[in-house]
């Protein structure tokens, strides 16, 4: 399958070396509006350095990142958030002695708008975007499913649970590109069926996706098109059902985890 017409996302010859170590070498990749992409590799193939390179975590060595048309490597990580590229991590992200409702309006912050003046004086700007965030958080609680657990203590809640709110978190900032780090990582079978589910409604409702991830069952079921990376270079590219025949795939991910 050919890269999209009109991409949101253009990768271009991204490589990040840490001394010696080529983690990420001349990737290029393009991700089009509205579609589900997975990049998937064995251990150490260079997925999570290439969307720290992506998202402002990580200085690219060389290459270009364009994002909704513009250039953004040497942006900080919340000024490519506030741009609409937000990302989640692997590890549930979240403030755990605070409820979800609280981690959620935290999310926010992200790209926060009004400025710490107007926040201290209690501005009218202040109370419109307080008002604006609830309502968000009340729509938010609904769709990911935790409208019981609202007032839930987050270190409190199942593992499950937690990595739907750190996904939660990130829709805050409202991203035209999500960038999900192994949503599924720990999850049991169900839980991480019902994962994909919830990513399907977010891009139902319009939002792109990039999904590194491990399970292989959520990326063919969900991906439009599956990025195969090993030792930091693009291997394959393509749809599921190309990807996971192409021989090297196998070989490389596919046959080793089997
Ligand atoms: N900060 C760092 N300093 C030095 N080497 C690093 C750093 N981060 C990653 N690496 C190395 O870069 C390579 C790519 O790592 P990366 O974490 O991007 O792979 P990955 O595909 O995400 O692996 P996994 O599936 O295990 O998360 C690995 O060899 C790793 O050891």
């Amino acid at each position: 399958m050919s890269a999209p017409a009109t991409a949101l996302l253009s990768v271009r010859d991204l490589s990040v070396r840490f001394g010696g170590l080529i983690a990420v070498g001349e990737v290029t990749f393009d991700i089009g509006e509205g579609e589900i992409v997975s990049l998937i590799g064995p251990n150490g193939a260079g997925k999570t350095t290439t969307i720290n390179a992506i998202t402002g975590f990580v200085n690219p060595t060389a290459g270009s990142v364009r994002f909704a048309g513009g250039e953004i490597v040497g942006r900080r990580p919340e000024q490519v958030a506030a741009a609409g590229l937000v990302r989640t991590f692997q590890n549930a992200a979240m403030f755990g002695s605070m409820t979800v409702a609280e981690n959620l309006a935290a999310g926010r912050f992200i790209t926060q708008r009004t400025g710490v003046w107007q926040t201290l004086f209690r501005s009218p700007a202040f109370a419109r975007e307080e008002r604006d965030i609830g309502k968000h958080v009340d729509e938010l609680v609904d769709l990911l499913g935790l409208g019981a657990r609202r007032a839930s203590t987050a270190r409190d809640l199942p593992y499950g649970e937690q990595r739907v709110l750190g996904l939660g978190i990130a829709l805050m900032a409202q991203p035209k590109l999500l960038v999900l780090d192994e949503p599924a990582a720990g999850l049991s079978p169900d839980e991480a069926r019902a994962m994909g589910r919830l990513i399907r409604k977010l891009h139902g409702l319009g939002t792109t996706v990039l999904l590194i991830e491990h399970n292989m069952s959520l990326v063919m079921s969900i991906s439009d098109r599956v990025i195969v990376l090993k030792q930091g270079r693009k291997l394959a590219e393509g749809a599921p059902e190309v990807v996971r025949k192409h021989p090297e795939v196998v070989e490389a991910y596919l046959g080793a985890e089997a």
